[in-house]
């Protein structure tokens, strides 16, 4: 079994245990490579990444393991059914204050509905929590907002969109 990519005692077991018989909450580990970029592409396009690719981007991440948290809901084959990201953005105001930002939220197409996305969510809550971030925020689409609300998240501002040549 590869190494996990942060710290397993940070994820909440109140919400493990909570998951349906058989299902774990882990963090992301090397070998998930096919596995994890498959539940991903559920929410875009992910490309064609080597592995050897994927390794140095993991290995990057695990340098950073305060700041990255990649976390996986596998099923009971040990097959990557659910996925999330927690980065950790560190400022100057609110005393030197960090916030959590949530991503590439994905729960495989025949695994929705299950509350898997849901406890993915808390999970990543807690982690913010547990890290000392005061606030968790993330962007979505029209069409994903009632999810989030579902998971005690609110609407607040506007997102933006820079019109240089960088692609969206
Ligand atoms: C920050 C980001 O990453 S945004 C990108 C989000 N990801 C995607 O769009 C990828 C494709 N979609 C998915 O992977 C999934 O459908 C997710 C992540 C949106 C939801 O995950 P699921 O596990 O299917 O949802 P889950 O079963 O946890 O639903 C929890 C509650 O939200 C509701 N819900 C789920 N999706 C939606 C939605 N799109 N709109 C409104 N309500 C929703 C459910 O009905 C449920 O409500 P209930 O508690 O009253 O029964």
């Amino acid at each position: 079994m590869s190494t996990p990519l942060f710290d397993p005692s940070l994820i909440s077991s109140a919400v493990s245990s909570s998951l349906p018989a058989g299902y774990t909450l882990r963090p992301l580990r090397k070998n998930d490579y096919s596995a994890f970029l498959d539940v991903l592409r559920v929410l875009t396009t992910v490309g064609d990444i080597a592995e050897a690719d994927w390794s140095d981007r993991y290995d990057w991440m695990a340098a950073r393991s305060e700041e990255y948290f990649v976390l996986c809901i596998t099923d009971d084959t040990d097959r990557v059914v659910a996925v999330g990201s927690l980065i950790v953005e560190r400022k100057f105001l609110r005393h030197l204050g960090s916030v959590a930002h949530i991503e590439d939220i994905a729960v495989a197409k025949d695994q929705q509905g299950k509350k898997l996305g849901l406890k993915m969510i808390h999970a990543l809550d807690d982690i913010a929590e547990k890290v000392g971030c005061y606030k968790a925020i993330l962007d979505c689409s029209d069409k994903n907002q009632g999810f989030y609300e579902k998971c005690g998240y609110r609407l607040a501002g506007v997102q933006m969109v820079g019109s240089s040549s960088l692609p969206a």
